[in-house]
């Protein structure tokens, strides 16, 4: 098992060129030409080198829907992405409102040793929207609960949602809202307009979106608590976000690699791999969210991974469930729709995907690469491009967007506590990974 790694020649987010020495899950040397030799040397000449990323929204569905991901199978979709730490929805069965369930999440990462695995927390019992959860339990338990999400549902009641602003902002909490009236959405099919219209599916209009979205910035703003909008779709929720941060308000915004790629022109197919919520919107809303991403309005870049068994897609759209996997495509989905733009570039692709995260779910130490940080790090090549195909999903499902789409970059290799995870483009046995992490979790 080899304990140090040496890195050469891999061009840093700043566009510097250096090595990365590794020891005992350790960054020892940035930068420059190291003299030192390691147990293994990878040789990443073109390569990018990004601090591991952290994805602020991931639906590892379990414990209780086994069939579509674990938290096993979740990660290891994780690493094949680069990501190094993932935050996993609430919306488990049980619920992830309890300290026993969000601790037995917890655990089950830190055994599966693919990446660092943050629960969160309902924000009300069974995700009812009725009474809050045991917020406060979550937050003092070994999970060290940070983030609060009904997710999946909106907390509608305005009451509800101003109890729990106020309860998390004793803790430095945030509240995550999935953001979407329920009421102007029964039924919902794709995204309302001419085009639903046509097709005869139930429209989803982007009011219900960002009606929503105002009424909580001003409830964060009346009790100065923090607040974050899940999945933003819409021109207009771009628009209330870039109004609430211009007046102050602790507000971010994380946007998902299919909204910034896809349009509802792929709904015409019929074909339920597109059907997701929110749903997939306008060209004009999608270039408004990468001007919002440009421009800082959007805060991070979330997947929103959500898998569903093939039962559940391979179906008529109406009864299809909503929900696309994005773990494994989302960094080459970030460099096509934003990088090669020109409206980014890889020092941004690390704070978005990485460094912002981090911050706002409260992981400290993550999301830099710094001498004497974790050593958690992704080493991509922009110059590849390919077909997405089945072979790169690492996940139990296969209900993503992107099968068949070409997308540039490729990610090679993910280190996770100084170990690999994804080793030369292929995922690590998972044997081998759970015997890393146990010597990592033991201190080495
Ligand atoms: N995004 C989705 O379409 N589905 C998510 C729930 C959610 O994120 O709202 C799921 O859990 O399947
Ligand atoms: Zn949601
Ligand atoms: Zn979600």
């Amino acid at each position: 098992m080899s304990e140090s790694v040496l890195v050469t020649g891999a061009t840093l987010p700043s566009g510097d060129r250096g090595d990365i020495l590794i020891a005992d899950g350790i960054i020892r040397e940035l930068g420059g030409l190291s003299s030192q030799t390691a147990d293994r040397t990878i040789d990443a000449e073109g390569l990018i080198a990004l601090p591991g990323l952290v994805d602020l929204h991931t639906h590892l569905r379990e414990p209780g829907f086994e069939q579509s991901e674990t938290v096993l199978t979740g990660t290891q979709a994780a690493a094949a992405g680069g990501f190094t730490a993932v935050f996993a929805m609430a919306n488990t069965l049980p619920v992830s409102d309890t300290a026993g369930v969000v601790e037995q999440v917890y655990s089950l990462g830190k055994q599966a040793g693919y990446a660092t695995v943050r629960p969160i927390g309902a924000v009300t019992r069974g995700l009812e929207g009725e009474q809050l959860s045991e917020i406060g339990a979550m937050a003092h338990s070994r999970a060290q609960v940070r983030v609060f999400s009904d997710d999946g549902k909106c907390v509608h009641d305005s009451l509800l949602m101003r109890r729990a602003l106020e309860y998390v902002s004793t803790f430095d909490g945030v509240i995550a809202q999935h953001a979407q009236d329920p009421r102007l959405t029964e039924g919902a099919q794709m995204n309302e307009g001419a085009l639903s219209s046509e097709l005869g599916l139930k429209g989803w209009p982007a009011v219900a979106e960002e009606s929503i979205i105002a009424r909580d910035v001003l409830l964060a703003e009346h009790v100065g608590a923090r607040l974050h909008i899940c999945h933003l779709s819409t021109a207009g929720s771009v628009e209330v976000i870039r109004w609430a941060k211009a007046r102050g308000i602790n507000v971010t915004a994380e946007a998902t690699p299919h909204h910034l790629l896809l349009t509802e022109d792929l709904v015409r197919s019929y074909d339920a791999r597109y059907k997701v919520n929110p749903p997939l919107r306008r060209d004009e809303d999608v270039h408004a969210l990468r001007a919002a991403v440009a421009d800082g309005t959007i805060d991070i870049i979330a997947t929103d991974h959500a898998p569903h068994p093939s039962e559940a897609k391979e179906c008529e759209w109406d009864s299809a469930a909503f929900g696309m996997v994005g773990l494994e495509s989302a960094l080459p989905v970030v460099q096509t729709a934003l990088v090669e733009t020109g409206l980014i570039g890889w020092d941004d692709v690390a704070r978005l995907l990485s460094k912002a995260p981090a911050t706002i779910g409260g992981l400290a130490g993550a999301g830099e690469l710094r001498v004497g940080g974790v050593a958690d790090i992704t080493l991509h090549d922009p110059a590849a491009s390919s077909v997405f195909g089945l072979g790169d999903l690492a996940g139990k499902s296969l209900n993503s967007p992107f099968l068949d789409m070409t997308l540039s970059g490729s990610i090679r290799y993910t280190l996770h506590n100084g170990y690999l995870t994804v080793d030369d483009g292929a995922v690590v046995a998972a044997d081998t990974v759970a015997a890393y992490a146990a010597r990592f979790n033991e201190g080495f």
